[in-house]
């Protein structure tokens, strides 16, 4: 594997943002870090999907209708197409019209309505010539053949659904940047457009790493423990919207940890490592790919303190951002949260990749360690008068897997605060979707 100083990609690009200067003693804040990785990543390039690949995905381009919308005039109703006039005064002393055929949708009218006449219609078919009004089948006697007795007026257009009216072709009907849901799904689809041009999803690797790391349902044996990291970032990224993978647990050396970097990066548009950045003797990430990019920081926050960052060389020139989260469970899934979910938004289009936070009320006071952003584990509830309440959950650490699966949201307490109590509100990050 060559050095990721010398990649280049068409997409992506090693920017000098990765390794800009950063504060005394290597400690980054949250915001340059988050700021340094965003602006060294670019959406991929656009990819035409069908409508049934697309969702949620972001537009690439502006989409014109094909059709008109409606594409003919029709009814909205089940009843009878006449002329308004053959229908004037029928509310009072019912009218016959005359029966002259029928249309259902999906029929190309060959019948055309004069004065005293009626068309039998169906809802969604289209108008007959002639006629301008539509009368509800309730309103009559409901014949099928001869003639028609009508109890009501029909004002001209009455359930016409006029052509056009809701998009005329050659019109925008979905801008790009728009995220792909079932209602443009809806839209695509009827203005006639079977695909679309998205950013696609970008495909993750997720690799853990630690000699103690067994997979989930094998037996432990002594001072071992089920690898939660790799299943949690695989769903963390699938749950952010791209295609993900777990490469099974690598071991301890440096050796083992290349060899498969090397191999997933052909295959990989962002890689995601778990475990070995911090301080131990078998910190094997960082030992490993410090000479291959990945470039070790400490960030300002709690939990997440050692990051890694950077990209390596792909094949082709290609470069494949790699996030070397640390191994604290807890400490893991905040990282993705506040850096990776942001760095695969960016890489799908989105215009605003970061959460919003909301305002909440604590229920419990909490203590944070100065210079330190603290993203603490809470779960949110709407209160009664609809303002958000934040209960921390009880384990604050980064090991305390279960209060972090009850968790709903992370409570945001500045570097410069040390102590918030119950009642104040604070910014949270909602985690559901
Ligand atoms: N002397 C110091 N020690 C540590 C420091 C420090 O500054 N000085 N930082 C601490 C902090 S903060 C964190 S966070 C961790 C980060 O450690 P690593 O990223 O090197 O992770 P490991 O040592 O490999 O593992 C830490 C912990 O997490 C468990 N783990 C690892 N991978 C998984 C996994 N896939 N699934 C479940 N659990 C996992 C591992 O067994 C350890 O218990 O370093 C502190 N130490
Ligand atoms: O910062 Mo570590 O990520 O506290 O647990």
């Amino acid at each position: 594997m060559t050095s990721s100083s010398t990649a280049c990609a068409t997409s992506t690009t090693v920017p000098s943002s990765v390794t800009a200067p950063r504060s005394a003693a290597d400690v980054r804040s949250v915001d340059e870090h988050l700021a340094a990785i965003l602006s060294s990543l670019t959406p991929a390039a656009s990819q035409t999907v069908s409508l049934a690949e697309s969702l949620g995905l972001v537009v690439a381009g502006d989409v014109v209708a094909r059709v008109d919308l409606p594409g003919f005039d029709n009814s909205s109703m089940d009843g009878y197409a006449v002329q308004s006039v053959s229908l004037a005064g029928a509310a009072a002393r019912p009218v016959t019209l005359s029966l002259v055929g029928e249309v259902a949708a999906g029929d190309a009218p060959t019948v055309s309505v004069g004065k005293g006449e009626a068309v039998r219609i169906m809802t969604g078919a289209p108008m007959p010539e002639g006629a301008d009004a539509v009368i509800a089948v309730e309103d009559t006697d409901g014949a099928a053949t001869g003639s028609v007795e009508c109890r009501a007026e029909a004002p001209v257009g009455r359930f016409v659904r006029r052509r056009g009216e809701d998009v005329a072709a050659g019109s925008v009907v979905v801008r790009a940047g728009d995220v792909v849901g079932p209602r443009t799904v809806a839209l695509l689809a009827a203005s006639g457009h079977a695909t679309v041009d998205v950013v696609p999803r970008p495909h993750v690797v997720v690799l853990s790493t630690g000699a103690e790391l067994v997979e989930p349902g094998q037996p432990l044996g002594p001072g071992q423990i089920h690898d939660s990291n790799s299943s949690m970032l695989w769903a963390a990224a699938t749950r952010a919207g791209a295609t993900a993978e777990i490469r099974s647990a690598v071991g301890d050396t440096d050796e083992e940890l290349l060899a498969v970097v090397d191999e997933v990066v052909g295959v990989a548009d962002a890689v995601v490592t778990s475990g070995g950045v911090s301080m131990g003797a078998y910190d094997v990430v960082k030992s490993a790919l410090r000479s291959e990019g990945v470039d070790f920081v400490q960030v300002a926050m709690q939990p997440g303190k050692p990051q890694g960052f950077g990209f390596l060389a792909g094949p082709g020139g290609r470069a494949v951002p790699l996030f070397a989260l640390p191994g604290n469970p807890v400490s893991s899934y905040v990282s993705f949260e506040v850096f990776v979910r942001p760095a695969l938004r960016r890489l799908m289009g989105h215009a605003d990749p970061v959460r919003p936070t909301r305002r909440a009320v604590l229920t419990s006071g909490l203590r944070s360690v100065a210079g330190r952003r603290q993203l603490a584990r809470a779960v949110v509830t709407t209160g009664a008068d609809g303002t958000l309440v934040a209960e921390p959950v009880a384990g604050q650490g980064s090991h305390f897997v279960a209060d972090l699966s009850r968790a709903n949201a992370l409570l945001v307490i500045a570097e410069d605060t040390t102590e918030v109590g119950a009642g104040e509100v604070v910014d949270a990050i909602l985690l559901d979707d």
